[in-house]
């Protein structure tokens, strides 16, 4: 899952700044690289590097782009090693000029995409399913315009493909015609912003206008904005997981507040697994919203049993299972005047491979907890996900082969109970045609090789 950014402004040297902040604020979607590209008079230039945002730029590097147009992106990598070859906005250069491609999600056709172009005589710079998108559509536009370019793009790829792209000085940004992943517009005095997520848009103090719907495109070219719908699809797929784990709380996606379903979500666990005890604490950070809303429906005193160390991300994005164990560690420690003697319930967004749950029961635990019971916000993640995140594996997660009661032994839990499929749909208030369950359900929306397939 990573986090994408389109920019216009009519400020040229503002547009680096904004294409910038708007990044920033989609930090959680990828810690890996992050790169800008800016299209000015007569190329595009671009800048990225290895690490979070504010690692990767400083002002000397973002005075000296300038430019109306520009994408950006945050790395959180699924195809292609986590290494600077990979990190976008992925450049190509053609006799129709540059094109910089920010993509957030994967395809599941890459490697019949690759070898057919490789067979064709193409060359590749990256192992990243996006150079297959820059490249195909760079072939497109030599033969023909914009949209009809996008048209037989997008007729070719097959999986989750949320887009900005600069073709020279247009700006592009396209959502795949089921619409996996998050992409909204907003506007402002200096222009547009298109991103991942709205709590980008008002970090630049646009105005959010709308999400942009599955299968349509939004195309900027000398400030003009127009909308076009490049293709149909009779269902959606929007990735459940970004309301339970991905997205920020603060941003709205597809009309839902994240905050919103996910206080819910805290609301309907708690009716669905009771508990007796003397305080519910929150993993923090994406356990926060569910556990405001299971202390209140339970009637059962919010109060912190971990805090956060600020400076650490998020762990369970992070390329390597050492880094992810390591990390827990030192993000997260136990507050034993809290805790001690206490019945405590921890309430966590989800529990993925198991790293954050087992450290934190035992943590607590050893802070003086009395019972530690885990409750969780979505229900077990048992099947991999081939649309964006990284997660690709049966034998990576927790709770693909195992009883929940394992799990509970696993983790040394009290007691865990997860958030019913119907109290997350609920919660949700979509319906579930329109969403992707897979990681749930096993059940995916295209088909992937191997797998089964709902449509
Ligand atoms: O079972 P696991 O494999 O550990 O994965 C699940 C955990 O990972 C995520 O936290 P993360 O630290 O990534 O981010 P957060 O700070 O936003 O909660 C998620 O919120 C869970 O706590
Ligand atoms: N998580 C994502 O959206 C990743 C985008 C792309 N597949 C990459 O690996 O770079
Ligand atoms: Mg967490």
């Amino acid at each position: 899952m990573c986090g994408i950014v389109g920019v216009y402004c009519e400020n040229e040297s503002l547009t680096p700044h904004i294409t910038y902040y708007a990044l920033f604020s989609l930090q959680h979607r990828g810690q890996e690289s992050a790169g800008i590209a800016v299209a000015g008079n007569s190329s595009i230039t671009a800048h990225k590097g290895m690490g979070l945002v504010t690692q990767v730029f400083d002002e000397r590097i973002l005075s000296r782009m300038n430019g109306k147009a520009s994408v950006g992106h945050v790395r959180y990598s699924t195809t292609g090693e986590s290494r600077i070859e990979n990190a976008q906005p992925l450049l190509v250069r053609s006799k129709v000029g540059s094109i910089a491609v920010a993509h957030n999600g994967n395809l599941v056709n890459y490697w019949g995409l690759r070898s057919g172009l490789e067979g064709e005589g193409r060359a590749f710079l990256t192992d990243s399913d996006t150079e297959i998108i820059a490249q195909l559509l760079s072939a497109c536009l030599l033969d023909y315009d914009t949209v009809e370019a996008l048209k037989i793009l997008d007729s070719k790829l097959l999986g989750s493909y949320a887009l900005t792209i600069l073709v020279n000085d247009t700006l592009i940004a396209y959502r795949d015609p089921l619409g996996f992943r998050p992409l909204c517009i907003g506007e402002a005095d200096f222009g547009y912003v298109i991103a991942s997520e709205s709590c980008a848009i008002d970090a630049t103090g646009a105005r959010f206008i709308r999400d942009v719907k599955p299968g349509e495109a939004v195309i900027i070219e000398d400030g003009k904005l127009e909308f076009v719908r490049i293709s149909e699809s009779k269902r959606r797929a929007f990735c459940v997981f970004e309301y339970i784990y991905f997205a920020r709380p603060d941003s709205i996606i597809d009309g839902k507040s994240v905050y919103g379903v996910r206080h819910t979500i805290g609301r309907i666990l708690a009716k669905e697994n009771p508990v007796d005890a003397d305080m519910v604490s929150p993993v923090p950070d994406s356990g926060t919203t569910s556990s405001i809303g299971f202390a209140q429906e339970s009637g059962i005193q919010y109060l912190e049993a971990l805090i956060k160390n600020r400076y650490v991300g998020r762990t369970f994005i992070m390329p390597e299972q050492r880094m992810r164990e390591f990390s827990v560690r030192i993000k997260m420690n136990a507050v034993r005047s809290n805790v001690e003697g206490k019945k405590v319930v921890l309430v966590d967004d989800s529990i993925v491979r198991g790293t954050t749950s087992r450290k934190i029961v035992d943590m607590v635990r050893a802070a003086g907890a009395k019972e530690v019971h885990f409750r969780v916000g979505s229900p077990p993640i048992i099947a991999p996900c081939y649309f964006g995140i990284d997660m690709s594996t049966r034998e990576e997660l927790i709770a693909s082969c195992r009883s929940i009661e394992e799990i509970r032994r696993t983790i040394n839990a009290d007691s865990l109970a997860y958030l019913s499929l119907d109290g997350l749909l609920e919660a949700v208030g979509i319906d579930e045609n329109e969403l992707c369950l897979a990681c749930l359900t096993g059940k995916y929306p295209i088909p992937v090789p191997g797998e089964k397939c709902v449509r």
